[in-house]
């Protein structure tokens, strides 16, 4: 499935592209003046294949949730049990996520890939089981996964891409939910990026002065007892979590069947690292909703090449900054449809 989707993924087009920018200039505003908004419409358009891009819309939410071994190592300030006990508020629908959600029509669907505990079974029929392990080994120790584990979570993302494609989405926006994922995610932005932990690391939910020293020196430790050779399913395997394989997957998922994806925080730009190292087109169909201010996620996006939506300080995951750029995304493909051009409005040129 990784091999046939790998195959599918056509890089922007750059006839279409310059074809795109060329509109953009033809529409009645003077050239350049919705500033980021045309640069993604033009970039929906190059990753569709046509202009104007087809409007991103409904959208779907997949939340990936997992637990991770590294907890152990006290990176986190919150109980491992969280992970299940939000998988629970997100069906019970009382997640800031369910609430940005609602408020655009998005779908959410929960996958457990990873989670340590039981998960009751759901009522709701959102929550698809898909669990891999019972959250990764502590990859300050050794190899967080094993190769098999690795390449089973990227499918389980594509598959959830393709089922929520299937159910009539048209943007998928990328959510996590994974106490300790922060470090799994810092681990994999300095393997991928070659910046050193300390520039990398955050206090992720909340992490006192002694707690991040530590996060950081567990973060190079890691990093030591897991040389890689660069390859990204290694990095992936190495330092990664579940729910970051996954997310990758989503993103090949989605980008293969042409589809766009709003990237969430520091966890789904780690992922997209994984997604990029295994197909660079990949991240032609990937939109960065928003910077996070968890610190590891400029730099992610900058080796990525992405620009974020917005700036709001958020540090929550779950999808929420994917969810709120939506509306953004929507408007810059909206205008190629919907705009007057200086001839049909009979409106002068400079
Ligand atoms: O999306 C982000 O950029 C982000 C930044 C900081 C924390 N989080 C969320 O907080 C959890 C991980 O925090 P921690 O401190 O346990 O590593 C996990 O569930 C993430 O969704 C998410
Ligand atoms: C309460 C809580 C909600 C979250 N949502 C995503 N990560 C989270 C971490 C915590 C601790």
């Amino acid at each position: 499935m990784l091999d046939e989707t790998l195959a599918a993924i056509r890089p922007a087009d750059a006839g279409v592209l310059a074809a795109a920018r060329a509109y953009q200039d033809r529409l009645t505003k003077p050239p350049g003046s919705l500033g980021v908004l045309e640069d993604v419409a033009v970039r929906l358009a190059g990753a569709a294949g046509v202009t104007p891009p087809p409007i991103p819309e409904p959208a779907a939410l997949a939340i990936f949730a997992a637990d991770h071994g590294v907890h152990a190592q006290g990176v986190s300030q919150w109980p491992q049990e969280v992970t299940a006990q939000m998988v629970a508020n997100f069906l019970a629908g009382g997640a800031v996520a369910n609430v940005f959600a609602n408020q655009i029509g998005a779908s959410v669907t929960v996958v457990d890939v990873g989670v340590k505990t039981d998960l009751p079974s759901d009522p709701t029929g959102r929550l698809l089981s898909r669990k891999i392990a019972k959250g990764t080994a502590d990859l300050s120790l050794g190899a967080a996964m094993t190769r098999a584990q690795a390449v089973a979570a990227i499918e389980v993302g594509i598959e959830v891409a393709r089922l929520l494609v299937a159910d009539g989405a048209r943007c998928l926006i990328t959510g996590d939910m994974g106490i300790a994922n922060t470090t799994a995610s810092a681990a994999l932005i300095a393997a991928f990026t070659g910046h050193h932990p300390s520039a990398v690391t955050g206090r992720g939910a909340g992490l006192g002065d002694e707690a991040y020293e530590n996060k950081a020196r567990v973060i190079v430790r890691a990093l030591q007892v897991n040389p890689t050779d660069g390859q990204a399913l290694n990095i992936l395997m190495s330092v990664g979590g579940l729910e970051h394989a996954a997310i990758a997957g989503f993103i090949l998922g989605a980008a293969a069947l042409r589809v766009p994806v709003i990237l969430d925080g520091v966890i789904s730009g780690a992922a997209a690292m994984v997604a990029h190292g295994l197909s660079p087109a990949s991240i032609d169909h990937c939109v960065a909703g928003h910077l996070s201010a968890e610190p590891g996620h400029r730099l992610a996006l900058a080796h990525l090449g992405l620009r974020p939506m917005v700036r709001l300080e958020l540090r929550l995951g779950e999808g929420t900054g994917g969810l709120l750029a939506h509306p953004l995304v929507c408007a810059a493909a909206r205008v190629m449809h919907e705009v007057a051009t200086f001839d049909s409005a009979g409106v002068s040129e400079k």
